[in-house]
């Protein structure tokens, strides 16, 4: 199934028709630029291209009232000065003849997507609009925003398909506060946002974004606001708020559609956010949330002003959906204390309606930065002037990588009697071998030196590497005899021969061989069940789980809360994911896990099964493929013995990894 992309050039045909410092930069070419990218790219073609509509009366009439609704009505007809005075009684937003027209086609837009979704006639998908509408509430237009196109997109897929749960994700850098206040007592819709706020010194200077606002009555729990203190924020800061906040409680959530807002005002070089994430970031971010829901995800475009990282940043997030490889992320820096301190207030905030966040930290005590510093009358905000502007000093950034996908995506190598699942390629290494490779493979792995059939596997899987490493190939599978014997092979070979740093990801018990985690290019993490006194190392990470691989919410923990945060700082050229004998894992579980594991060293993820389990060939294949992994079952709490030996994991190994830090330091 494909990428829908709705996109019509009606909505440009608005604009701020007075001088209005606040609203000049939202203009109709933010939208020319970002689909004009996506066409010169490529990218619109490779989508599904769906038309907008207007939405109905009784579908705005989900998230607005009536009054709201027949007042912007009349703007139409206004005159100049008319629409002045209808703008005034709102803040941070103009008016103009045709923007009814374009805010109905906006909301329309989002109810066309969230059809082309819900009806499996696409399987994710992206709408280009403006108005915006994060920032619109029942009886207001806000913050140029005028009909809340994502709140009136969840209340409409409730309603029309049913869906139980509806998970919002807003990277927007501003607090969609429309959209906090449309569910602040609904257990069914989870809302995520972060956004600048520098102690309530930024726009829309709302002591309701703060991090201690979690929702009301039943609703308490399922508003999530991550304040963002200071401006700068980069990519590391982003990922860890990602990987210690939002994923472990969205998979306990576990929605059954997920709605974006996608604002790129969050990127680098825009004049409000003024953050200094890059792009790319966005892929990452997309692609970690998109084997929630089965894959159902809509991304509805918010804010963005930087019309270079705009357009760069929404074509990462289409090429994301349409399933390419995600560039490897740049080296990222170690979140910085502000961000700790956000990432530990919103996680004490969350631990009493979160499982997965009970054990959290409690709030930092003695950090001062995180009381809130009443905004006393008439104390200077963080807004620029009025004319009087400074111009933010021009920002540069390198251009996102090309992302090129490989000419085969998945290589398997598979003895003769196992068929090869559709759209994967059999691969076995065919031209003669190196006599001298052969030797020493056959003295250093294999018992029986004349066994033909183990040599020609683990040449195949050694030619499959360099295959990969060329890009000529995205990621492999190899069901072979001794999965241990067969990862020690590659790993050398890869670390030696390729001089890469590989992380092996050992989903079960089993030894690994101490050597392969001595060489400092490696990082081993195993997920297990048996309690070893050897203690985990920097490059050797052993988690031990009571129950082992079929305790799924104890599993998903110690994915988000230590392998994929690990996974980014390591940033490895190839991941060998190992599927030790009898591991329990469940089916769905390992294939969330191959799917995740495609964030890092450009998908290129070589899966090793015990020839055993060929049955597990064709769902492996599947996730490699891109195809979303089925959604977890919601998980119920992790056993408390398992979060805090993770936690004294985490901690003990946060030293020599930043992103593993959940809390800030001390201060005195
Ligand atoms: C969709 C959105 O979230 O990007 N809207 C942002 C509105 C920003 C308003 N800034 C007002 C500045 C006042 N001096
Ligand atoms: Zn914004």
């Amino acid at each position: 199934m494909g990428t829908a992309l709705i996109y019509d050039d009606e909505m440009t045909k608005y604009k701020l028709l007075w001088v209005d410092p606040a609203c000049k930069i939202e203009v109709p070419e933010r939208l020319t630029v970002s689909h004009e990218a996506l066409v010169r790219t490529g990218l619109a073609d490779r989508c599904v291209s769906v038309p907008v509509r207007e939405a109905t009366d009784a579908e705005i009439l989900l998230a607005h009232s009536e009054e709201y609704l027949e007042a912007v009505k009349k703007t139409p007809y206004m005159s100049l000065e008319d629409l002045m005075e209808f703008t005034r009684q709102y803040g941070d937003v103009y008016f103009h003849p045709n923007i009814y027209h374009c805010a109905k086609l906006a909301a329309g837009a989002a109810l066309q997507l969230v059809d082309s979704v819900m009806t499996g006639k696409v399987r994710n998908g992206m709408t280009l609009v403006r108005p915006p509408g994060h920032h619109s509430m029942r009886s207001a237009a806000n913050g140029f925003c005028v009909f809340n196109n994502v709140a009136i997109a969840a209340r409409y897929a409730k309603q029309k398909y049913g869906v139980q749960r509806v998970l919002i994700v807003d990277w927007d850098i501003h607090h969609g506060q429309g959209v906090q206040y449309c569910f602040e007592d609904d257990p069914s819709v989870l809302y995520f946002s972060w956004h600048r706020y520098e102690h309530q010194k930024f726009w829309p200077h709302l002591r309701n974004s703060d991090y201690d606002i979690v929702g009301k009555e039943k609703g308490a729990g399922f508003n999530i606001n991550v304040p963002w203190n200071k401006v700068g924020m980069e990519n590391g800061d982003y990922l860890s708020v990602f990987c210690h906040v939002l994923l472990p409680v969205a998979y306990e959530f576990c929605p059954d559609l997920v709605l974006v807002c996608a604002g790129f005002d969050s990127a680098i070089g825009d004049p409000e956010g003024e953050m200094c994430a890059t792009p790319d970031v966005f892929a990452h971010l997309t692609h970690l949330l998109m084997n929630l829901a089965g894959g159902k995800l809509c991304a509805v475009l918010e804010g963005g002003y930087n019309l270079t990282s705009l357009a760069q940043s929404v074509c990462q997030t289409v090429q994301t959906l349409l399933g390419d490889p995600v560039p490897r992320p740049a080296s990222l820096n170690s979140p910085c204390i502000s961000a700790l301190e956000s990432l530990q207030c919103v996680r004490s905030a969350h631990k009493a309606y979160w499982s997965c966040l009970k054990h959290a930290a409690d709030l930092p005590t003695s950090t001062i930065s995180t009381k809130r510093i009443k905004l006393r009358e008439g104390e200077e905000t963080t807004e620029k002037g009025g004319e009087e502007e400074k111009d933010a000093e021009e920002k540069v950034w390198p251009e996102p990588p090309k992302r090129v996908t490989p000419p085969v995506c998945a290589a398997l190598v598979l003895p003769d009697d196992v068929a090869c699942p559709e759209g994967c390629e059999r691969f076995s290494f065919s031209e003669d071998l190196d006599p001298l490779l052969a030797s020493k493979l056959r003295e250093s792995f294999l018992r029986d030196a004349d066994d033909s059939t183990a040599l020609i596997t683990i040449s195949s899987l050694i030619a499959l590497t360099e295959k990969m490493e060329k890009n000529e190939i995205c990621s492999g599978l190899a069901l072979v005899r001794d999965v241990t014997k067969a990862m020690t092979s590659i790993v050398q070979h890869v670390t030696t021969v390729l001089s890469n740093r590989v992380l092996v990801v050992c989903v079960g018990d089993g030894n690994v061989p101490s050597h392969i985690t001595e060489d400092r290019e490696t990082l081993v993490v195993q997920m297990g069940s048996a309690q070893t006194d050897e203690q985990s190392c920097k490059y050797y990470i052993r988690v031990c789980l009571k129950k082992g691989c079929s305790d799924t919410s104890g599993f998903v923990q110690a994915v988000f809360g230590l392998l994929l945060p690990l996974g980014y700082e390591y940033d490895p050229s190839l991941v060998v994911l190992v599927r030790m004998p009898d591991s329990g894992v469940s089916d769905s579980l390992w294939q969330q896990l191959t799917g995740l594991l495609q964030s890092f060293a450009l998908g290129h993820t070589l899966v090793l099964l015990q020839e055993e389990e060929k049955a597990l060939v064709g769902l492996t294949a599947s996730s490699l493929l891109g195809n979303p992994a089925p959604s977890l079952k919601q998980l119920q709490a992790p056993l408390t013995e398992d979060v805090e030996a993770l936690e004294r994991l985490r901690h003990r190994l946060q030293a020599d990894w930043k992103l593993l830090q959940t809390t800030a330091p001390q201060t005195q």
